[in-house]
């Protein structure tokens, strides 16, 4: 892992000289910049305009000071004196108003362009197709979206002004203290280096301590957002770990309090030490400069306005030398964020591609799938997927990914009528199933809906055509209705409640005190297996697609819920082409055609009466895998199996 991946570490690696590697920018980045800056030109414009004002106004203001002093105190002219003051208030207020200003438009830039980064990234992720996801680390992504797009940010709004300031006051004070008196301005630049060489060293170790704390607050950070998740507390709880677990939050929790600890103190002691030795420095010129008043060399109101300059040295000249580097960690920034806009999803809409078709009258409502020779491999890293977002690279699961995970798959899945798939752990059925929703494309042969090649079809109408029920049904973190809604957001409350009816969820939900307003939990922990899969058919209930693809629950559930399911997917298959990962007896049983998959090839095919009787792979599966069912849950299966006709096990 680079620092640089971290969320809460974001680039600060970069300043970090020894620990990371300098990033090289890409060329062409600061070209690719232009264009979103250039949406704010205006306002960029008024950002400098002002920067402009409020270097002059700073600098004008000891001058201001020098005229009170040699003009007005020492010749005794109270006009002077007073409309000096005066000019003095109205450069201040004006200066109040210039900084305003400046804050106002460099947060509408800033805020801005972060908004316009953000909104375009998250987009574009959501076009990635599923094995981006299934390769990228959540927390990188979450980092483009937060830290770098901030860091991009600064390039052009804070650094911009920054940089022109700083120049600015260094160019103005200089010229300035070399105007009122050269040899004074030459001593102050051989003491310029007392002013900033303790505090680079002190701040290089305040940027390591800082580091380090950073590291150790996203490691207490991920500690406790694995600890406090649902699965993380039920394994530690499950191996009784709860006093490892404290031991080693507290170990970490104390490196962050020491970190805190040094870090103060050594943002005091940088302070303490630049107040030192300004104070030196300023006796020093004092000293200096009033050998020279009593010389009658200069003047009072010189020597005054000379240190007044002076003070404002320390700032523009600490800024100058981190500029660079906060200008290209900035843009390093904006290179991640590019990478990311770059990456072009392999699975998108061709050009001219069609609706699904409505299905010819007399055809039923459902379309039929058919996999046409169907060859597939996972896509590799390099297809999908940007190396900087995956954890490590998983060159362990690569090797094996050149392999195909399907071949020369072939089969008719009749409109309407329900097609099982069954076979061994790892033989394909899952990816067999992600091929109909275009979640990955065939790496050779064609799948077709209603005739069409599902290339050909929008991902509108595919999405709409599709519904799809995984295994561990997602919930999102949110009522029981949003969650629903999800499916079709323009739902009318009594169609919610039929379709959680058809689901056979309704007299569970009816029951709970907040009913459809209950919140789910996290992933939807609060509700049972069986629950949670009723709730996701009822969700699919209510999009009502014609064709359903349905892995399904392969937990033990009690005799209720086992029937509650059943009656379910009875309701929810009805009709409907139907593709079903088959881990109940009842649903072979049911099931118009069984395909037995193996090794990436569908080995027979069949009803289960056909398949038993011919004794293959099936009959094995079927004594080993589901006839355990029957021996094991003779209680929980038995309802769904007496609805389904129980023929084959008699
Ligand atoms: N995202 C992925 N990237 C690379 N290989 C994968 C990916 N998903 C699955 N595979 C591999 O593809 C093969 C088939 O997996 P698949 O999930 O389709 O099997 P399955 O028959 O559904 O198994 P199970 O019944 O255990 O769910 C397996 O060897 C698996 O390791």
């Amino acid at each position: 892992m680079t620092i640089g991946d971290d969320p809460s570490l974001g680039t600060i690696g970069l300043r970090v000289e020894g620990l990371v590697e300098p990033q090289p920018i890409k060329p062409g980045t600061v070209k690719r910049i232009i264009p979103y800056a250039m949406r704010y030109r205006w306002s960029l414009l008024i950002v400098m305009l002002v920067t402009v004002v409020d270097a002059v106004i700073t600098v004008s203001t000891p001058l201001f000071l020098k005229g009170i002093i040699d003009d007005g105190i020492i010749p005794g002219k109270m006009s002077v004196v007073l409309t000096m003051a005066l000019l003095v208030v109205g450069l201040a207020l004006l200066n109040v108003f210039a900084i305003y200003a400046q804050t106002l438009f460099s947060g509408r830039v800033g805020q801005g362009l972060i908004f316009d980064l953000r909104t375009k990234v998250f987009a574009h992720v959501q076009r990635q197709p599923l094995a981006f996801f299934t390769r990228t680390r959540t927390g990188s992504l979450v980092s483009r979206l937060n830290t770098d797009v901030v860091g991009a940010e600064r390039a052009v709004s804070t650094l911009l002004s920054q940089a022109l300031s700083t120049v600015l006051t260094l160019v103005l004070v200089l010229g300035t203290m070399f105007y009122l008196s050269w040899p004074i301005t030459l001593v102050t630049l051989v003491l310029i280096p007392i002013f900033f060489l303790p505090g680079k060293i002190i701040a290089a170790r305040l940027e390591r301590l800082a580091r380090s704390g950073m590291q150790t607050d996203a490691e207490l950070g991920s500690t406790m957002n694995e600890r406090f998740n649902v699965s993380g507390a039920m394994l530690v709880k499950l191996y009784g770990r709860q006093h490892e677990e404290s031991s080693d939050f507290s170990r970490k929790a104390a490196k962050v309090r020491d970190i805190a600890i040094s870090m103060a103190v050594h943002g005091r002691l940088l302070f303490i030490i630049v107040t030192l030795l300004t104070t030196i420095t300023t006796a020093m010129i004092y000293g200096f400069g009033g050998w020279f008043v009593i010389d009658g060399q200069l003047q009072l109101g010189t020597l005054v306005a000379l240190v007044g300059l002076l003070l404002m040295l320390y700032t523009p000249i600490n800024q100058l030398t981190n500029i660079q580097v906060d200008i290209m960690t900035a843009l390093v920034s904006f290179d991640r964020v590019f990478e990311v806009l770059d990456l072009e999803p392999i699975i998108a809409e061709q050009p001219g591609a069609r609706p699904l078709p409505a299905p010819e009258p007399g055809n039923g409502t459902a379309p039929h799938v058919e996999f046409d020779q169907v060859a597939f491999r996972y896509p590799a890293a390099e297809e999908v997927s940007l190396a900087s977002l995956e954890a490590v690279p998983t060159r362990a699961l690569d090797q094996g990914e050149n392999a195909l995970v399907l071949d020369g798959v072939t089969f008719h899945a009749p409109a309407g009528k329900l097609t099982a798939l069954v076979g061994p752990s790892g033989a394909g059925k899952t990816t067999i199933t992600h091929l109909v929703p275009r979640l990955y494309d065939t790496t050779a042969g064609t799948v077709r809906i209603g005739g069409h090649d599902v290339r050909d079809l929008t991902l509108d109408s595919l999405k709409d055509a599709v519904g799809v029920v995984t295994q561990d049904a997602h919930l999102f973190h949110d009522s029981i209705r949003a969650n629903l809604l999800y499916a079709r957001p323009d739902a009318t409350e009594p169609e919610i409640v039929e379709a959680c009816e058809a689901a056979r969820i309704w007299p569970t939900i009816s029951q709970l005190p907040d009913g459809l307003d209950t919140i789910v939990g996290d992933r939807g922990y609060r509700l049972s297996g069986g629950e949670k899969q009723r709730l996701a058919l009822a969700r699919l209930l209510l999009k009502s697609p014609p064709i359903v693809v349905l892995d399904e629950a392969t937990a033990h559930l009690d005799s209720e819920s086992e029937s509650a399911i059943q009656r379910a997917l009875k309701t929810a298959l009805a009709g409907r082409t139907s593709l079903v990962i088959a881990h109940r007896l009842s649903t072979i049983h049911d099931a118009d055609q069984i395909l037995v998959i193996d090794k990436g090839r569908i080995q027979e095919r069949g009803t289960h009466d056909e398949l038993l009787a011919g004794g293959g792979l099936y009959a094995e599966l079927y004594r080993t895998q589901f006839a355990q069912q029957r021996d094991l849950g003779a209680e929980p299966v038995k309802s769904a199996v007496a609805e389904s006709g129980n023929r084959a096990l008699g």
